[in-house]
């Protein structure tokens, strides 16, 4: 059977954006039971500004306090040295920096072109090498920038091709504000292919238009088979004013079913972290999977 990996995102691209701060020894038990899930890369924090995205301060304690668990990899987001330092001293194995496809986005996300970005993560791409870390890349507004607007996918390729130049080892296609569709996303993955090998490539994307699951679907028809996702359908971007979660990993584990793909994802699991963390959060579940098979386990008819 085709294999698609699932880059569990919820901890750090979820949790930077919901108003409730979580402590970090909530955060890692939801990260301990998405791993009990099944879940074996998850982006467990960011090594970014506390006064930037305050969600994120305490990182360090949640990397210290995940244990090794074989076939899992606990990652941090860094958009620096400074936060590649801090991410290896707390034990961190795996870092993704994060570029644009848009400067204004760059400009108000991470305070520098994407010129600069570019030079910073390569000095990064540099240390990480000595210390034996990999690193992932990011590309945000791979399909539109909140600020000024439609993104072509030729930008996107440019980005993409300098951080694959420079090492990441994959490049994950954010669509941070949820706006693409499944021609747009055709069109994105047959310009980012032209630059990286497709099996580099990873699909990101949010579910602001409802969209998600139909991009996925472009996505896998185009041969893509990494996508990351968010339990709960937690997040957005602290950012991107409007954007809503990533897709719900509920939502995706369904879809991969019913597709006959494997991704070794244990649904009612992950369905019950999707509850822990909602309650945590004092807000409803984003994922219509998760609401359908709850209320149908309400009525007593869950088969
Ligand atoms: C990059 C900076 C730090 C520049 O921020 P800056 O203010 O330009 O930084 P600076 O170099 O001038 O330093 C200012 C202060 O920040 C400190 N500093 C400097 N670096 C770090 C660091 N790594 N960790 C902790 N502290 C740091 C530094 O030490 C200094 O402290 P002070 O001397 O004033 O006390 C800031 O803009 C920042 O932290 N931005 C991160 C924003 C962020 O996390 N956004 C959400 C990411 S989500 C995303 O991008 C999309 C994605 C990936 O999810 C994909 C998608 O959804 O599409």
């Amino acid at each position: 059977m085709d294999a698609v990996r699932l880059v569990e995102v919820g901890a750090r691209d979820g949790l930077q954006n919901e108003t409730l701060t979580l402590s970090p020894q909530t955060r890692v038990r939801l990260l301990q039971r998405l791993a009990d899930a099944g879940l074996q890369t998850l982006e467990a924090g960011a090594f970014v500004s506390p006064r930037w995205v305050p969600q994120m301060a305490g990182s360090d304690e949640v990397f210290k306090a995940l244990p090794v668990r074989p076939g899992v990899t606990w990652t941090a987001l860094v958009p620096n040295l400074k936060g590649l330092e801090a991410a290896i001293a707390a034990g961190c194995r795996e870092v993704a920096v994060f570029a644009a496809a848009s400067e204004a986005f760059s400009h108000k996300n991470i305070n520098c072109s994407i010129a600069q970005s570019l030079r910073q993560y390569q000095e990064v791409m540099v240390r990480a090498r000595d210390a034996g870390v990999r690193v992932r890349g990011y590309v945000s507004c791979v399909m539109a920038c909140p600020f000024t607007g439609p993104v072509k996918p030729e930008a996107v390729a440019a980005v993409s091709a300098s951080l694959f130049g420079m090492g990441c080892y994959e490049i994950s296609l954010g669509d941070t504000l949820g706006t693409g569709t499944p021609a747009a996303t055709r069109a994105l993955i047959q310009a980012c292919r032209q630059v990286v090998p497709v099996s580099a490539l990873a699909g990101h994307f949010h579910d602001t238009y409802g969209m998600a699951i139909a991009n996925i679907h472009a996505a896998l028809e185009a041969d893509v088979r990494v996508f990351d996702s968010s339990v709960a359908g937690l997040g957005g971007c602290p950012y991107s004013p409007g954007a809503t979660g990533n897709v719900a990993s509920e939502d995706l584990v369904y879809l991969l079913d019913g597709l006959g793909l494997s991704h070794g994802v244990d649904l009612q699991a992950l369905i019950d972290t999707g509850e822990f963390i909602s309650a945590e959060l004092g807000r409803p579940t984003a994922s219509r999977v998760a609401r359908a098979l709850l209320a149908k386990r309400s009525l007593g008819t869950m088969r």
